[in-house]
């Protein structure tokens, strides 16, 4: 698995560091609040796992899945609501946790979602951020990192459903997907 990577674009350290960085400024700006932390299946396994145990303040934990590329590396443009939040988010502050937001259009939907179940207010704190992938207009309130325009994976994001347990986050080599 680990020879399929063409270049790793950010190591199991610099991620760590961001998930502390992410998690103390979190805290602080929810002292006192009890916030659900809603994370997006699946690519956001990983990521929330770290997260949220850099997290100093009471979070209740949930997940919801959506999905749009379906094992290609551009986005269909249809979201398939596959999982939806089971705690009652009425009135509650909640923050979505994502690994990526490229498109825009997964967050977007997300977004919607929240407005439309009456949340306190919702934030977004993503791994990765693709901005030159926009399609629609979509800004993060946390970002761990930029990424350029390329197909990335690793730390729960996957190709055709693999690479999602690599323990960093890289560009895959081109003939990966010519196989
Ligand atoms: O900004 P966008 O272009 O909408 O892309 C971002 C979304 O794409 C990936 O999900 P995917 O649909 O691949 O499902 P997965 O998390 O189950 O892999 C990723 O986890 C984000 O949720
Ligand atoms: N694996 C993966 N999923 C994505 N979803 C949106 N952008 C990406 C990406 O660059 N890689």
């Amino acid at each position: 698995m680990n020879n399929d990577i063409e270049r790793v674009l950010f190591s199991q350290e610099d991620i760590q560091e961001a998930c502390r960085r992410l998690g103390a400024q979190i805290s602080r700006d929810y002292e006192g609040k009890k916030p659900v932390v809603v994370g997006v299946l699946k690519g956001a396994i990983l990521f929330m796992v770290d997260l949220i145990k850099e997290m100093d303040i009471m979070t209740e934990v949930d997940f919801l899945d959506v999905s749009s590329y379906h094992g290609g590396v551009a986005s269909t443009g249809s979201i398939t609501l596959n999982r939806e939040i089971e705690t009652d988010i009425s009135g509650r502050h909640v923050i979505i946790v994502e690994d990526i937001i490229d498109t825009g259009l997964t967050l977007q939907y997300m977004l919607n979602y929240l407005n439309a179940h009456h949340v306190a207010s919702a934030k977004v704190c993503t791994l990765l951020d693709k901005p030159e992938g926009r399609k629609v207009t979509a800004k993060a309130d946390y970002v761990g990192f930029n990424v350029p325009n390329e197909f990335v994976v690793g730390y729960g994001l996957d190709y055709q459903e693999f690479y999602r347990n690599l323990p960093y986050v890289g560009v895959l080599k081109p003939d990966v997907y010519s196989e």
